[in-house]
């Protein structure tokens, strides 16, 4: 291991111990760090439950050997990527279409910690494409609805120009932002609208951010009030 990766993987003391309930997020970073879980967990010898955000890594955890479950009644800790990231623990995800799954997972969280490189953290909520989890039922109408309630130009995605579907069956819109001077008011307005089913917008349960680049890794703590 490189000393970046050592740094990452000595994380974990602080995150995992025994019988700690643990949400594993999805994304390119997350699928980097399974394989240390993996080796923490078989070194420490430790019983821990593991819960995944996507099928994906759900399939990853498995070929790291380690088992899945969704049957628990708390979540310690979930350990999740990030599309951006502020130094107010505010994060964009959803990149890879996870966001549903990733919000259940992190609301039912003691806590949310981010691992994310340092080109992932942004000053403000400034020109942020946000994606949004919607029915696919009625797609066209729910679209119309937020781009005229929110003044938000959106785009449908599509993966090898077919629409994207998620692990729960719907679709994703690329919202473009031009500015979100109130982050939570403006969560509430897009939940307002029937249909839209969760937005990549995270702006409660992030209490720590792990950011690295190839050199170093910062740790930011939020304060419990
Ligand atoms: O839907 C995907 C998730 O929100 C990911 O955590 C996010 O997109 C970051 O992914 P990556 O680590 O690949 O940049």
């Amino acid at each position: 291991m490189t000393n970046i990766k050592n740094d990452l993987y000595n994380t974990l003391n602080t995150l995992v111990s025994h019988h700690t309930v643990i949400g594993i997020g999805s994304g390119s970073t997350i699928e980097g760090y399974i394989p240390y879980l993996a080796k923490y967990i078989s070194e420490n010898e430790l019983a821990v439950k593991l819960v995944p955000t996507s099928m994906k890594t759900e399939r990853k955890l498995k070929e790291a050997g380690l088992k899945s479950t969704d049957e628990i009644d708390r979540i310690d800790v979930t350990i999740d990527g990030a599309n951006q990231f502020t130094d107010d623990f505010i994060a964009i995800k959803g990149g890879g279409g996870s966001l549903l799954r990733e919000k259940i997972v992190g609301y039912f969280s003691e806590s949310i910690v981010i691992v994310a490189s340092d080109n992932k953290h942004i000053e403000e909520l400034h020109h942020i494409t946000l994606p949004v989890e919607i029915n696919a039922y009625m797609h066209r109408v729910i679209t119309d609805m937020i781009e005229q309630t929110l003044g938000i130009s959106t785009v449908l995605r599509k993966k090898e120009g077919e629409i994207f579907i998620t692990d729960n069956g719907n679709y994703v819109l690329d919202c473009f932002l031009p500015d979100i001077s109130d982050p939570s008011l403006f969560e509430r307005k897009l939940m307002a609208i029937p249909g839209v089913l969760e937005t990549g917008l995270f702006t409660k349960h992030i209490n720590q951010i792990i950011s690295f680049n190839d050199d170093e890794i910062k740790t930011l703590y939020k304060e419990r009030l």
